[in-house]
């Protein structure tokens, strides 16, 4: 079962997923911008203020691809529980809106690009903070750490969850880092428990 965590920058994602480690010991846990080189290169574009939107596209969907066949196909085929700090969709929130006037319905173009060869989640846990939250708790470090771009995002992640209601469960992330902790455990415990009513 591949679950995902999604959310602004700052939602608090990588602090949940750091005590998710202690709390389901035997899964795998993963992450996009992965480790590899293909995720070094995503790193690099990120800080590149001038980076082309369609470039960094293709590298972000390189990683995704490399993660797909080195760590979430072999991991799901033994059968494991695998849980990602960021998966598809944030593709699918972020780059629509750096791609917003360089392609018509930039969300559905970067969907079409993923559908042929990747594997959906079957839960993913949105944390849902105000922009302005996400960009203050991150520290406004980089392009995509301001909250009038992270507002853009905010949008495409509920058109997200409109879509597909049954694959996402939002989270409120602007609680306590326990409150949060405690919500996304018990959620995962649930869809552990009952696969198909997710
Ligand atoms: N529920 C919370 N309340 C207040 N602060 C929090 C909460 N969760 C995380 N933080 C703090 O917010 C900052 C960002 O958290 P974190 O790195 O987990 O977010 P993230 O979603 O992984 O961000 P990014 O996508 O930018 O990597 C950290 O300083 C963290 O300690
Ligand atoms: C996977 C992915 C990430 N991003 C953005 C979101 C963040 O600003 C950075 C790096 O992610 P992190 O969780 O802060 O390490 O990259 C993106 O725009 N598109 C993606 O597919």
């Amino acid at each position: 079962m591949l679950i995902t965590l999604e959310g602004l920058d700052g939602s608090g994602k990588t602090t949940v997923w750091e005590v998710l480690h202690e709390e389901f010991s035997d899964a795998v846990f993963t992450r996009e911008p992965t480790n590899s080189w293909y995720g070094e290169a995503v790193n690099r574009s990120i800080d590149d203020d001038d980076a082309d939107s369609i470039a960094e596209l293709f590298l972000y969907t390189a990683d995704h691809a490399a993660h797909l066949s080195n760590t979430i196909r072999p991991a799901l085929s033994d059968g494991k529980l695998v849980i990602s700090d960021r998966y598809s969709d944030s593709r699918y929130a972020y780059q629509a809106v750096a791609l917003d006037g360089h392609v018509t319905r930039p969300m559905e173009y970067i969907i079409g690009v993923h559908k042929p060869w990747t594997r959906p989640p079957d839960c993913t846990i949105y944390l849902d903070v105000d922009p302005e939250t996400g960009a203050a708790r991150s520290g406004a470090t980089n392009k995509f750490e301001q909250a009038g771009f992270l507002a853009q995002v905010q949008s495409n992640y509920e058109r997200l969850m409109d879509a597909e209601p049954g694959r996402f469960v939002c989270v409120d992330a602007t609680r306590s880092p326990e409150a949060v902790i405690d919500s996304v455990v018990s959620t995962i415990e649930r869809v552990i428990d009952e696969p198909n009513e997710q």
